[in-house]
C-alpha cells in the first residue's frame, strides 16, 4: 500500500531527522537519487549519460538546491549541464557543486536542444502559481525533452494536486521521503506522469497515514473471505433497490455488478416493470415486485446490506424506498436517484447507526451539500477536500467519483484509487459499481474496505475489457470482466 503526507508532516519529519544528522545528508540522498533517476532517462533516450544535454530550472529554495546537486553528479558523468536560474537567488553549495564539476549558468535561450530538463522551480515549499519568468522558461523547454518533476511538479500544491495556471508536466517526478497527495489527486497526478519514490530516511519519523493508495497486493486480505463451509447465506446477501418505470436499465446493470463480484444472493426489490428486466437478465436473482406505494421494503427478506437508488426517481415513491432502506440496521450504498432523495431531506440520515456510503459524482454532493452555482466546479477543483468534507458532515464513508476518485471515512481517513480510467466514464457504470460495493459490504468488509476495494475491482473490470489502447466499454462489459479483476483469495486455497 502507498501511502501520502502533507506538507507540514513531512517538515516535521524532516527536521526530526535533520536533527540527527550532519547538514545536508538529505539534499545529498536526494540529489544521488533524482541523478540516478536522470540517468537511466538519458541512457534509455540518447543511449548514454556522456554528451547528453541537460538543462536545470532552479528557483531559489532547497528543491533547485537538489536539482543543482543532481546536474553536478551528472556533469561529472559527463553530461553538458546548463543551469537556468529563475529566482532572487540560488543554493549556494548547489551553485558551487555545479560549477566545479563542469555545468555552467545560462538563460532560458540555452534551453533549446536539451534531451532533459530537471525541474527544480519550486518543491514543497512553493506557493500557487508559477511566477511569470519561470512560465517563461518552461514555454523554452523543446517539447520532446524528457521531463523530470524534482520532489512535485513546480506549480502543482503538494497537499491538494490543486493547480493555479501554469504547473510543470513531468514524465517522471522523483519524489523524496513521502508522496505527497498532490502526487496522486488529479489534476497533479496527471502532471507528475511516473512517480519514482526516493526513501531519505523519513519512514521513523513519519505518524500513521490518512491518505492511502492500495495495489495489487493488497487486495486478496481486503475481500470476502470465502469458508470452504460457507452457505449463499453465510456469504452474504445483498438486497438492491433499484429502477424504476423510465430507468429500468440501472436495475438490471446494479444486480449484474453485485452478482459478477461474488455473492451468496441478490433479493430484487422494485416496482413491476424494472423486476421483470432483472428476471429476465439475471434467473438467480431473488426478485419481489413491491405494489404502487412502494411499502414494506423489508419484507423482501433477510439481507447483510442494501443497495438504494440507481434508476430511481426522486419522487414520493423514491423517498418512501429511500427512507425504508436507510431505517434498517445494516450498511446502506446510496447512489443517484437515492443521493437526489437525500439531498433534499438530510433527515433521513438522522439516528442511522449501521454503515452509509455515498457515492456521488461532483454533480450530486454539490446538491447534497446545497452548494451555491459553481459547486460542481469547485469541487472539482478540490476533490480531496470536499470528499473528506461530506464525510464528515454525513457521517458516512464517500466515495467521490472523478478523474480520480476518492474514498473519505468520517474518521477523517482517504483512499484514492489508482485503477481509474477514462473509459469508465459511461452511462450506467455507476451502477456496476454500486452493485459491486454492494455485495463487498453484503460480505462482511468495512464500508471504507467496501467502497475502495469495489472502486479498484470496478476500474481493474474496465481497463481488462479496454485494453491498453483503451478500447471503448459499455457498461455491460465490466459483468464480464469483473471476475477476471477479483484475485485469488487465500482463505480460498484449500478448495
Ligand atoms: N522534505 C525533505 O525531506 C527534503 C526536502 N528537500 C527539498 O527541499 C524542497 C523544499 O525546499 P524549500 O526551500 O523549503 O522550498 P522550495 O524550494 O520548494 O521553494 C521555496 C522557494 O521558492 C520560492 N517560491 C515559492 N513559490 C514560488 C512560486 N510560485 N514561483 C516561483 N518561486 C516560488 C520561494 O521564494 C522560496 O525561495 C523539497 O521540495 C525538496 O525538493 C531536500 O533537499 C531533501 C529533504
Ligand atoms: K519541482
Amino acid at each position: 500500500m502507498r501511502h501520502a503526507h502533507p506538507v507540514a508532516v513531512v517538515r516535521a519529519a524532516e527536521a526530526a531527522v535533520m536533527a540527527r544528522l550532519p547538514a545536508g545528508t538529505l539534499m545529498q540522498r536526494a540529489a544521488a537519487a533524482l541523478a540516478a533517476v536522470a540517468g537511466r532517462l538519458l541512457r534509455r533516450r540518447v543511449g548514454r549519460v556522456y554528451g547528453a544535454r541537460v538543462g536545470i530550472l532552479v528557483g531559489s529554495g532547497d528543491n533547485g538546491g537538489d536539482a543543482l546537486f543532481a546536474g553536478a553528479r551528472l556533469a561529472r558523468a559527463g553530461a553538458r549541464v546548463v543551469a537556468v536560474p529563475l529566482g532572487a537567488r540560488v543554493h549556494a553549495g548547489g551553485r558551487d557543486a555545479l560549477t566545479d564539476a563542469g555545468g555552467s549558468f545560462g538563460s532560458a535561450a540555452d534551453l533549446a536542444d536539451v534531451d532533459l530538463v530537471l525541474d527544480g522551480i519550486v518543491g514543497i515549499g512553493g506557493r500557487p502559481g508559477l511566477r511569470p519568468e519561470a512560465v517563461a522558461a518552461l514555454r523554452r523547454v523543446p517539447a520532446d525533452a524528457t521531463v523530470v518533476a524534482v520532489d512535485v511538479p513546480s506549480g502543482v500544491d503538494p497537499d491538494t494536486g490543486e493547480v493555479c495556471g501554469t504547473a510543470v508536466r513531468a514524465d517522471v517526478t522523483v519524489t523524496f521521503g513521502a508522496f505527497k497527495p498532490g502526487l496522486l489527486i488529479d489534476p497533479g497526478a496527471e502532471h507528475a506522469g511516473r512517480i519514482e519514490y526516493v526513501d531519505i530516511g523519513l519512514g521513523p519519523f513519519l505518524p500513521t497515514p490518512w491518505l492511502t493508495v492500495l495495489d495489487d497486493e493488497d487486495l486478496p486480505a481486503r475481500l470476502p473471505r470465502l469458508a470452504r463451509t460457507a452457505d449463499k447465506y453465510q456469504r452474504g446477501v445483498l438486497g438492491v433497490v433499484a429502477g424504476s418505470p423510465r430507468y429500468t436499465g440501472a436495475a438490471v446493470l446494479t444486480v449484474g455488478g453485485a452478482l459478477r463480484t461474488g455473492i451468496g444472493m441478490v433479493r430484487f426489490v422494485g416496482a413491476a416493470e424494472p423486476a421483470d428486466r432483472v428476471r429476465a437478465r439475471w434467473p438467480e436473482a431473488v426478485v419481489t415486485v413491491l405494489p404502487d406505494d412502494a411499502r414494506d421494503v423489508a419484507a423482501a427478506g433477510r439481507v447483510q446490506a442494501w443497495v438504494v437508488g440507481p434508476g430511481l426517481e426522486p419522487d414520493d415513491v423514491g423517498h418512501a424506498l429511500v427512507a425504508q432502506v436507510l431505517a434498517m440496521p445494516v450498511p446502506v450504498v446510496v447512489d443517484a436517484g437515492g443521493l437526489a432523495v437525500l439531498a433534499a431531506d438530510r433527515s433521513l440520515l438522522d439516528g442511522r447507526r449501521a454503515p452509509t456510503v455515498l457515492t456521488p459524482h461532483a454533480g450530486e454532493l454539490a446538491r447534497l451539500l446545497r452548494m451555491p452555482p459553481g459547486g460542481r466546479r469547485d469541487i472539482e477543483e478540490h476533490r480531496l477536500a470536499f470528499a473528506r468534507r461530506a464525510a464528515d458532515e454525513f457521517g458516512a464513508t464517500v466515495l467521490l467519483k472523478g478523474t480520480t476518485t476518492c474514498v473519505a471515512s468520517p474518521s477523517g481517513l482517504v483512499r484514492v484509487n489508482p485503477t481509474g480510467t477514462p473509459v469508465l466514464a459511461t452511462a450506467g457504470s455507476g451502477d456496476v459499481l454500486s452493485g459491486v460495493i454492494g455485495a463487498l459490504l453484503a460480505g462482511g468488509l468495512s464500508a471504507f474496505d467496501a467502497a475502495s476495494v469495489g472502486a479498484y475491482l470496478h476500474g481493474l473490470a474496465a481497463q481488462l475489457v479496454s485494453g491498453p489502447a483503451g478500447r471503448p466499454i459499455s457498461a455491460t462489459d465490466l459483468w464480464a470482466a469483473l471476475p477476471d479483476a477479483i484475485p485469488g483469495r487465500p482463505d480460498s486455497r484449500e478448495w
